[in-house]
């Protein structure tokens, strides 16, 4: 089957040239997108298998903010640039893509960096089908969540498979771990979309108010109650309620929900009149369930409605490869908030913040992002203030910047491209030693120190 390919480019004679190129080499272009709105638009239509990507677009965002996004869904992608500055290669490194072209380039050159991107892509699919025999080809897109391959992916495909259907939801996962953003991605995801999503905090509740915050009450039904008022199952009818803290609910509650989930109807406090409820059920909790069945604080037979299908979601600290493209999203998010451009994350900053912990997980690292951007000077996050017990790379030696090589390493490759150059000759007219300017027995010594055996090349 063909590749099919999007172009993301906004001078309309090289995307064409680009179209007409690709479709003789046997490729099928999906389509031209002109800015990263309309990319996102045609990824979402068209699917493509590869996106070759420009960096100046139309609109406020790059082809380096569209990469973050790929990034997160899994989408291969190669740039096609002019823009060679030195800033933006080092943002363009980051986003680790397929390929880098510079135009103008040959048609033939093109050719070859999307066969040789292909032939890596298929090795690399090989290797984590190897590695997951049930993992799916791609992760489906949902707008502002991120969660890259190792990382939430999973959790994606498992949201594709149960948003469309109308099966209760039981997400669990840690504080700051994004309960309530999936939950509002299955409603998204889901024939419910154009209906209500209703939040409820069980946590946040006074007890003696919950029944009436969920199911309504008539005037007069308790002291207080001057109005009819309308409950938040009645708020939700034809779309989803989001039941935070779940585990929060007293007992009684916990009934009248069973009784939701069983018969679809409630009954509004005060009144003896069953109203007919279509509501999906999204339930969270940070709180272990299973422990709270065991000491009779929690519904058996509610447990077992409710956990249908769990969506677990992992602690920051155990995805830790979610991390750069979460930082990018919240830069990105924050600096268009603040109308400041923030277009990257240094090196030595990604490190810090893979190598610290997240007890608050996602929401902590949003907010050390967004106050990251508003106190930032220049075009990028050069340094982050995170707690005092954080392990930051000057007092962690194993924290270094990814894409940094120790001295030892450099020496080593450097070696051995001078060995390389000799064709493996150390001694002599022509040899590496003559080439490194050193003697020869120190180049001997050098290679048995980084264990390079001679003939190696
Ligand atoms: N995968 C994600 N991609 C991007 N942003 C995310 C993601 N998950 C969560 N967020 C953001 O992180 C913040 C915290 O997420 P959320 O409120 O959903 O967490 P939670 O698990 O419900 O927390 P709590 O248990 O404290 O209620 C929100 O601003 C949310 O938009």
């Amino acid at each position: 089957m063909k590749d099919k390919i999007l172009i993301v480019e906004d001078e309309f004679i090289v995307a064409n040239d680009l179209r007409i190129m690709l479709t003789d080499a046997g490729y099928q272009v999906v389509g031209i997108a002109s800015s990263v709105e309309k990319a996102r638009a045609l990824i979402l239509a068209q699917q493509p298998d590869w996106i070759l990507l420009d960096i100046i677009l139309r609109g406020s965002l790059t082809g380096i903010d569209l990469a973050w996004e790929l990034i997160g869904q899994q989408l291969p992608f190669l740039y096609i640039s002019a823009n060679t500055n030195q800033r933006t290669l080092e943002a363009v490194k980051a986003t680790q893509p397929y390929g880098f072209m510079v135009k103008p380039f040959r048609d033939t050159d093109l050719l070859v960096m999307l066969e040789i991107a292909k032939y890596r892509r298929n090795v690399e699919q090989g290797l984590a089908n190897a590695n997951a025999h049930t993992r799916p080809a791609s992760t489906p897109h949902i707008e502002g969540v991120i969660g890259t391959a190792g990382g939430l992916a999973a959790v994606m495909q498992r949201i594709a498979v149960v948003a469309p259907a109308e099966t209760s939801v039981l997400i669990l996962g840690e504080s700051g771990t994004g309960k309530e953003r999936i939950a509002h991605a299955i409603h998204e995801f889901s024939d419910r979309s154009k209906m209500p999503f209703v939040v409820v905090n069980c946590a946040a509740l006074p007890v003696n108010l919950i029944e009436s915050e969920l199911f309504g009450h008539e005037r007069g039904a308790f002291t207080g109650a001057n109005n009819r008022r309308i409950g938040k199952f009645e708020q939700a009818n034809g779309g989803t309620i989001f039941l935070d803290e779940i585990g929060e609910l007293p007992q009684d509650a916990q009934v009248k929900l069973l009784r939701v989930l069983q018969e679809k109807e409630i009954e509004r406090l005060g009144s003896s009149q069953t109203i007919k409820v279509n509501v999906r059920i999204i339930a969270a909790t940070n709180r272990n369930l299973e422990r709270e069945v065991a000491d009779g604080s929690f519904r058996l037979d509610l447990y077992y409605r409710l956990n249908v299908f769990p969506l677990v979601l992992p602690p920051l600290r155990n995805r830790k490869e979610d991390i750069p493209a979460l930082a990018m999203h919240f830069t990105r998010k924050y600096s268009v908030a603040c109308k400041k451009m923030i277009t990257g994350i240094t090196p030595a900053v990604l490190a810090q913040l893979a190598a610290y912990d997240w007890p608050g997980n996602i929401r902590e690292l949003e907010h050390l992002i967004e106050r990251s951007v508003l106190t930032a000077t220049g075009i990028e996050i050069t340094k982050v203030e995170l707690p005092q017990s954080a392990a930051s790379p000057v007092t962690d030696p194993e924290a270094k910047p990814a894409g940094i090589q120790t001295l030892v390493e450099v020496e080593r490759a450097h070696i051995l491209s001078a060995l390389k150059a000799c064709q493996g000759r150390v001694y002599g007219p022509g040899g590496a030693a003559e080439l490194l300017d050193v003697p020869a027995t120190t180049l001997y010594s050098k290679m048995k120190r980084l264990g390079i055996k001679q003939g190696y090349v």
